[in-house]
């Protein structure tokens, strides 16, 4: 609930002493340790919490007669706890310590636990450096119950564990050290000794002791000794130091060891609560542990045990009041239909004890306060002059005969809610003031102890007013403690004993009837019964099963109470189950609450699935929103980075192009910043495009023309070797103009035109320079002669067709030898016949041709050549004329290549006779056989073809039809001698 809730709870644990109040509030503590979800660095605060126990337990519980372990102080502990439910820390506040225990115990009774732990577990050098011997029975604060011994008490294995409780809940060496002091000088004060003096004042013969409490507490001894036996008084102006009788002088010792005992507790639960402190300070939910000693009824009952019993009353009182009281008249404020049940208020008890000015505690204050002679007798008659009429309250003189023999003289009864105690009235009055005299005050300020240091403020010395009594201070701390409580939302223990003598497995009856009968449980039973086991308020039910109903989840947005009403139809509650009360609806029987809790158990597992997905999904899309604006940012970034990049070049371009044409326009203008990039540009431009129109041999005479606007503007002489060098390759070429530009290339030409080293390390004249001299008896041939002449300038002279040079004089005489006939075709080359040949003949297609030419030269040369003729067209023929007085020669033969020039060229070079070429106007004429002529007639007739007539006239279209080459390569030429 309080997790589910957020709302604080306290378990309120009661029951009289023995009842196994202690033992539960350690089971609650362990309960939440192993089931609360714990992580590791929360284990520590954990462990404090658990181990804070035994702490207090040694320093704050003791052996009495109804209990080996009696809480002899009240505690209250907050246990904090984070959302999820892990405990996270906690606080503990303390009520009303017996003191009186440290100086006094009744037979069968123990001191605190830490002093007997102390003696047993300590190890000898501490005891040694305390003063300390281990035997209890040599002190006399631990001796007077005499059962220091008690076989259900393990001291020693105590001691372990409260020293190993020490270093886990931040107690240093220094801190144990002044702790042990302190608890070793109130052995040492309880074994001080007094003698009477024969002027009737108190001294110490022996100061032994003194000095250990002396060393120990860090105070120096005569002040001590002086603080014990004497009183300072104080009248107007000066200080008086009186002596102390020997009564006086132990009161003075006792009240002493009981002061520092009492602040040294409440400086342990201040350290304790120091090392449970949360450090974070986010909103933490918390359940409250209230553990007080119980109802305590034993032969002789003193102040103690009337602060004891009076606590118990009031925390009845909260119980009746939030149970009894409060279930019913809720009931009655709901509407439910409820038939009252009757049940014993204890309120009237606790205003007997604790009405303003009316009261017990206010009488006692009174008295206490009082000047004039008061004595605890005082305090019993104005009691019996006070609340005498009060039912329950009874003294031996207001009590009838049957009971004045139960009550001392110097007693009263109180019939609590758990029955009749008679309280002894002896040491109220002294017990309610708890006074320590400001000698005694002084000397503790004093102190070098330091956990003396703060429980003793040098400030307290200086307030004269007189401090609240100890009955007021317990009054007002229960008060502060129950409006803690009414805050809370409340669970109830309730413990009962179940036999008086510590026994385990014994029930008796008597006794557990008379506990149930008290404590009021039939009552509670009847309500309980009667009642309803669960009611919640609509918004808080509605809020908590809502996913259990489709109408109610998620939201319900009528009015709570309809919406409960749906949701337990939706759900099945039968009428008998359940009433609705005006805001809240009230559940008969667990069962129903606990199938509902199992069902929303169930649903909560689908519903966190739905909001763990939802969540994702929602995380998802964030991040996907968060992705999208990313992309969209960057995107709208490189765009503007895009579109600037564009506009700068655009404006660039404008501003070229406006640039341009303001140049193009103030192009003719002298040289100014309008025109000047333009004709740097223009410049620019020429000199790119000259690189491709260098002159390309050294007779193009062809120059890129400049343009008008830079006729008069000189190329820089770096500039157009850089253009030249590109253009042409020729890295010495000094350039100018285009003159000497051609004069360079020319130079460049003759270089080549060297020896060349040939494969039998001779040197012979290059190719270059025979391709030299054949063009140059082209030239003297056919310039301005024939078509076609210029044009086949730059073809150069092919090395693979055959010429002299290549000619091998073995291979001309093999085929001198040969019968050769002359005047028939000699050799028809075309494409298959080659091939035929070639293998008739064995020789290689180069021999071939050799054989060929040798042919022509042989007949050429042997047999009376006459000349040739071409024509000074642009045709491929050539007529060779062989003389007509050889009666051996057939006729003329009229050749047909595609080379003309170069056949022509190297034809006049192997006879070595120029004279013999004649290119002819308009037709060609040759000798068929001797007197017999044939023209050859170039027509531009649309056919392409060669043809003959009748009178044997041979007429050449535009593009030759038959192919004759001559000379060179087998697939390009063939020769035809026309018969
Ligand atoms: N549930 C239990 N089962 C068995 N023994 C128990 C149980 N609870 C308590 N006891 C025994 O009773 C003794 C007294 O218990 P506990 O100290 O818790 O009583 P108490 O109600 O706290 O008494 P007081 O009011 O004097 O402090 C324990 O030491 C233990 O021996």
């Amino acid at each position: 609930m309080m997790c589910s809730e957020l709302t604080n709870h306290f378990i309120l644990i009661s029951g009289e002493s023995g009842a196994g109040k202690t033992e539960a509030s350690k089971k609650i503590l362990q309960y939440f340790a192993v089931t609360c979800p714990m992580t590791e660095s929360l284990q520590i605060a954990r462990d404090r919490l658990l181990l804070s126990n035994p702490v207090l337990e040694a320093f704050g519980n003791a052996k009495t007669l109804r209990n080996d372990n009696s809480s002899r102080f009240g505690k209250y502990m907050d246990i904090q706890f984070d959302y999820k439910g892990i405990p996270v820390g906690g606080h503990i506040i303390s009520y009303l310590i017996e003191k009186s225990r440290v100086v006094y115990q009744n037979q069968g009774e123990r001191n605190f636990h830490i002093f007997y732990q102390l003696l047993e577990g300590g190890e000898e050098e501490l005891l040694a450096y305390l003063g300390l011997e281990r035997d209890p029975q040599l002190y006399k604060y631990l001796s007077q119950g005499h059962c220091a011994k008690e076989s259900s008490i393990n001291d020693k294995n105590d001691w372990k564990t409260v020293s190993s409780a020490f270093s886990v809940i931040d107690f240093t060496e220094d801190d144990l050290e002044n702790l042990f002091g302190i608890l070793a000088s109130v052995l040492h004060l309880g074994n001080v000794c007094f003698e009477e003096n024969h002027q009737g004042c108190a001294t110490i013969p022996d100061t032994h002791e003194i000095k250990w409490i002396a060393k120990l507490l860090g105070v120096h001894p005569s002040i001590l000794l002086e603080a014990l036996t004497h009183r300072k008084i104080e009248a107007k102006t000066e200080e008086v130091i009186c002596p102390l009788t020997l009564e006086l002088s132990v009161y003075a010792r006792d009240a002493m060891a009981k002061a520092i005992y009492g602040r040294t507790f409440t400086w342990l639960v201040n350290k304790i609560n120091s090392s449970l402190v949360n450090k974070d300070f986010t909103k933490k939910t918390v359940i409250g542990l209230l553990d007080i000693y119980g109802f305590e009824v034993f032969d002789k009952n003193g102040f103690e045990q009337f602060c004891i019993n009076y606590c118990n009353e009031k925390l009845q009182q909260l119980l009746i009041e939030r149970t009894l009281k409060a279930e019913q008249a809720e009931y009655e404020m709901e509407g439910i239909e409820w038939e009252p049940i009757q049940y014993f208020n204890n309120k009237i008890i606790c205003d007997l004890v604790d009405e303003r000015h009316k009261g017990i505690i206010s009488i006692l204050d009174e008295e206490c306060i009082r000047p004039g002679p008061a004595t605890d007798l005082s305090f019993l008659e104005k009691l019996e002059e006070k609340v005498g009429q009060h039912a329950h309250f009874q003294t031996r003189k207001l009590a009838g005969p049957k009971g004045r023999k139960r009550i001392g003289w110097m007693e009263f009864r109180l019939s609590h809610y758990a029955g009749e105690v008679t309280y002894c009235t002896k040491g109220f009055l002294e017990k309610n003031n708890d006074l320590l005299y400001r000698h005694l005050k002084e000397v503790l300020c004093s102190s070098k102890n330091r956990i003396l240091k703060e429980c003793f403020l040098v400030a307290e010395l200086e307030n004269r007013r007189r401090p609240p009594t100890v009955g007021t201070q317990f009054k007002n701390s229960l008060s502060s403690l129950l409006e803690i409580l009414i805050s809370k939302e409340p669970s109830y223990i309730r413990c009962i004993k179940p036999n008086e003598r510590k026994e385990p497995s014994k029930f008796d009856d008597l006794l557990i009837r008379h506990q149930i009968k008290y404590l009021g449980l039939m009552e509670h039973l009847r309500v309980r019964r009667a009642g309803f086991a669960h009611r919640r308020k609509y918004e808080h039910f509605l809020q908590r099963y809502k996913s259990l109903c489709p109408d109610t989840w998620p939201h319900w947005h009528g009015p709570p109470a309809e919406g409960v009403e749906r949701l337990i139809q939706y759900i099945g509650y039968t009428p008998e189950e359940y009433k609705l009360g005006r805001t809240k609806i009230f559940i008969r029987f667990p069962r129903t609450l606990f199938a509902t809790e199992d069902a929303f158990e169930f649903s909560k597992h689908q519903l966190v699935a739905r909001i763990q997905a939802t969540y994702k999904a929602c995380l998802e899309r964030r991040a996907y929103v968060r992705k999208r604006h990313a992309a969209i940012t960057l995107e709208a970034h490189w765009r503007g980075a895009l579109a600037r990049k564009l506009a700068k070049r655009r404006k660039w371009a404008v501003w070229t192009v406006r640039k341009f044409i303001k140049g193009f326009i103030n192009r003719n203008k002298p040289l100014c910043p309008d025109n000047e990039e333009f004709i740097v540009f223009v410049r620019k431009n020429y000199i790119l495009n000259l690189r491709y129109h260098v002159p390309k041999n050294v007779l193009d005479k062809s120059w890129l023309r400049p343009p008008g606007i830079l006729e008069n503007v000189r190329m820089t002489r770096r500039l157009l070797l850089q253009v030249t060098r590109a253009a042409t390759g020729l890295s010495w070429c000094i350039f100018v103009p285009p003159p000497l530009a051609r004069k360079a290339l020319a130079k460049h030409f003759f270089a080549r035109l060297s020896y060349e080293k040939c494969r039998s390390s001779q040197f012979v004249l290059s190719s270059q320079w025979r391709l030299m001299q054949q063009k140059v008896v082209t030239s003297e041939l056919f310039r301005g002669k024939k078509e076609g002449y210029a044009e086949a300038l730059n073809q150069p002279f092919a090395n693979s067709r055959i010429d002299e040079g290549d000619i091998n004089p073995k291979v001309l005489q093999l085929i001198s030898s040969e019968k050769i006939q002359y005047g028939v075709p000699v050799i028809k080359y075309d494409r298959k016949g080659f091939r035929a040949r070639e293998r008739q003949f064995l020789l290689t297609q180069k021999a071939a041709y050799v054989v060929e030419l040798a042919k022509i030269k042989q007949k050429i040369a042997y047999s009376a050549l006459k000349g040739v003729s071409t024509s000074s067209l642009s045709d491929g023929i050539l007529v060779i004329h062989v003389s007509p007085e050889d009666s051996k020669q057939k006729g003329d033969a009229v050749l047909q290549c595609e080379h003309i020039f170069e056949a022509i060229t190297k034809l006049v070079m192997l006879v070595k006779r120029g004279n013999i070429v004649n290119v002819v106007q308009g037709s060609l004429r040759f000798c068929i056989s001797p007197g017999k002529e044939g023209t050859i007639v170039f027509d531009t007739g649309p056919e392409e073809q060669i043809y003959k007539d009748k009178n044997g006239q041979l007429t050449v279209g535009e593009v030759e039809i038959f192919k004759y080459y001559f000379g060179f390569k087998a697939s390009e030429f063939s020769v035809y001698v026309l018969s």
